[in-house]
């Protein structure tokens, strides 16, 4: 595996394979790598001639009080990892390779990025979407990878790629979880064990999402609110977006109907935001 810092010196390496017909996969990360990472590595590794995974946190999608400078961070046992999965190339640039000098030019999905997580995070998204343009540029990948567990993040990048007929195809992959049904994240690493332990309520909160609906109810603000109350059971558990939406568009629905509904959530335990969503299909019988 080939370790790259530079732009330059990446494209130098992937130029000579695309010119010789090699199919290229990346999989953008923040790095403190867990088995979702490996799991769109893996499905890269099956599908591509040739495989990069950047590592990059990258602080245009942080806001003034996040946790830019704390996020985890271990590069020798990132690279450990994805040498054993088979990686090819692992980009990891500096904020000053990524970004010279300061950026001009933003990439914003401005309606899709403004709601649910973007409400309570503004600017995030756009900060996501014009990394992730810049990452398409340099390595310029047949295929990039993206977990369903940021849905919004996926939809957004989807929609993105469409809207500005970038050359890349945008492959969800299925969220991996601990053996108590808690999304892998690396972000788990800042939770204490009781909240560690409080934590798989949010899974939980799908199946209940399921179990209500299999019930019959149909009004999307009362699966909502009931929904919230579940996860205020768990003392720990605060939480910031619960969301009934069009799957597709992200759009709020006024009634449940015969088609499948997506479930947002966005739950904070302490100071740390947990990520989980599942599309729900238990009314469609
Ligand atoms: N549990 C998971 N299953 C599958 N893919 C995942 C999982 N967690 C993260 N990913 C995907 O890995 C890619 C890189 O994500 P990132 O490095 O931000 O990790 P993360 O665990 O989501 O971090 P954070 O805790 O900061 O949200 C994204 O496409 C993300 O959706
Ligand atoms: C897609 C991404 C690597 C862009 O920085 C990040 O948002 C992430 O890790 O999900
Ligand atoms: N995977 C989410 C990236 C972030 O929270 O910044």
């Amino acid at each position: 595996m080939h370790i790259v810092s530079s732009i330059s010196a990446l494209r130098e390496h992937l130029l000579p394979l695309r010119r010789a017909g090699k199919t290229i996969g990346l999989v953008p990360t923040m790095g403190y790598l867990h088995q979702g990472h490996l799991s769109l590595v893996a499905r890269a590794r099956a599908e591509n001639d040739v495989v990069a995974t950047s590592i990059f946190v990258n602080p245009l999608q942080f806001g003034a009080n996040e946790d830019l400078s704390k996020y985890p961070r271990d590069l020798a046992r990132d690279s450990a990892m994805l040498e054993n999965a088979g990686v090819d190339f692992l980009f990891a640039p500096t904020v000053s390779d990524m970004y010279p000098r300061p950026m001009e030019t933003v990439v914003d999905v401005s309606s899709l990025g403004g709601q649910l997580e973007g409400e309570v995070r503004p600017g995030h998204f756009a900060g996501v979407s014009t990394v992730v343009t810049k990452l398409f540029n340099i390595v310029q990948p047949d295929r990039a990878y993206f977990g369903e567990k940021d849905y919004q993040q996926l939809q957004i990048i989807r929609r993105m790629a469409e809207d500005l007929a970038q050359p890349v195809t945008v492959i969800g992959v299925p969220t991996v979880r601990e053996a108590d049904g808690l999304a892998c994240s690396s972000r788990n690493v800042y939770l204490s064990s009781d909240e560690r332990q409080a934590a798989a309520i949010v899974p939980k909160a799908l199946d209940e999402a399921n179990r209500l609906l299999a019930e019959g109810i149909t009004d999307p603000t009362d699966l909502e609110e009931r929904l919230i109350a579940f996860l205020e059971g768990e003392p720990l558990a605060n939480p910031e977006v619960v969301a009934i939406r069009d799957p597709d568009t992200l759009e709020r629905l006024t009634k449940i109907a015969k088609k499948p509904v997506l479930l947002l959530l966005f739950v904070r335990f302490g100071t740390t935001k947990l990520l989980d969503n599942r599309v729900l299909t238990a009314h469609l019988g």
